[in-house]
């Protein structure tokens, strides 16, 4: 069974121009594939990922997510089946007076009950858990931290540590690397791919960084203006679709200006 069906999915955003961000997409996701989503500055893939998750309804099209229409179940059905995906926003929601730990144990919240939530504020549930996340994405030292006292980073990381907490069967993870250097962009990386593979979980990843996209994943899917300019294995993705792909009519090539010259500086310098 396929993670993600969608055939001629369209998406509207409710706020701004209403222009479809996603024109009639078709995409199928198996189960346990890892993807890569690859394409330039509003190409739409964040909003793909949201329509993944559940949170954007497609206007036209038919969205198929582990077996199901979302779209068409009632409201408690589609919540369950929210729970079974995990969405690491880019820059994730994390309270910032939270400690650390209580904000990746969050992740464990839809199985817990009211007053194991409630007491997990105070005393959270299972530290362990949250350190050995953390630890992973070599963050285990900020165990007891507030938020607010991380980089833009280590926030980035803690928002995956929860993601490894999540017993999610499809992960949504948007721009995981952005706040960090190439190291850590590449230990992280590996280490999210390692998870999913380890539970078999399927994998969908948005990324600027192509090369990074180009050695982690085995396939990549190419967006433009909210379309699939290619969807292929990365040995048949060459350095001519890329460049296709990020080729930005709406920027004026550079053309560095010629040298000052001594006379032109000259006029009203001050040395
Ligand atoms: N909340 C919103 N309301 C209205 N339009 C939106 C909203 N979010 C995104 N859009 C529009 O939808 C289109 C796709 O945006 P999206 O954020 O999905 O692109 P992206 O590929 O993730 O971009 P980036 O790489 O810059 O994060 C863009 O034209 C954008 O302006």
């Amino acid at each position: 069974m396929a993670t993600f069906r969608l055939r001629g999915v369209t998406v509207r955003h409710l706020t701004g121009s209403r222009a479809a961000a996603l024109h009639a997409l078709d995409l199928t996701i198996g189960a346990g594939e890892q993807v890569a989503l690859i394409g330039p500055s509003g190409a739409g893939k964040t909003t793909l990922l949201a329509t993944l998750a559940c949170a954007h309804q497609p206007s036209e099209g038919t969205l198929e997510i582990l077996g199901k229409e979302p779209w068409h179940l009632p409201h408690a059905a589609r919540h369950r089946l929210r729970a079974r995906l995990f969405l690491a926003p880019q820059t994730p929601p994390l309270p910032a007076r939270q400690r650390v730990v209580t904000a990746v144990l969050a992740a464990r919240l839809p199985h817990w009950t009211l007053w194991q939530a409630l007491t997990s504020l105070v005393r959270p549930q299972d530290p362990d858990a949250a350190h050995a996340a953390l630890s992973r994405f070599s963050l285990g030292d900020k165990l007891y931290a507030r938020v607010d006292r991380l980089s833009g980073g280590e926030r980035q990381r803690c928002g995956l540590a929860r993601l490894l907490l999540s017993d999610a069967e499809a992960l949504l993870v948007d721009e995981p690397i952005s706040a960090l250097d190439p190291a850590l962009a590449r230990h992280t990386l590996a280490t999210l791919r390692q998870e999913a593979a380890q539970r078999n979980a399927t994998l969908v990843c948005s990324l600027h960084q192509v090369d990074l996209a180009r050695e982690q994943f085995a396939r990549l899917v190419g967006l433009r203006d909210g379309r699939i300019v290619f969807d292929a294995p990365r040995e048949q993705v060459t350095d001519t679709m890329i460049a296709d792909l990020y080729a930005n009519e709406n920027v004026e090539p550079h053309v560095a200006p010629p040298h000052d010259t001594p006379a032109q500086i000259a006029v009203g310098a001050c040395f």
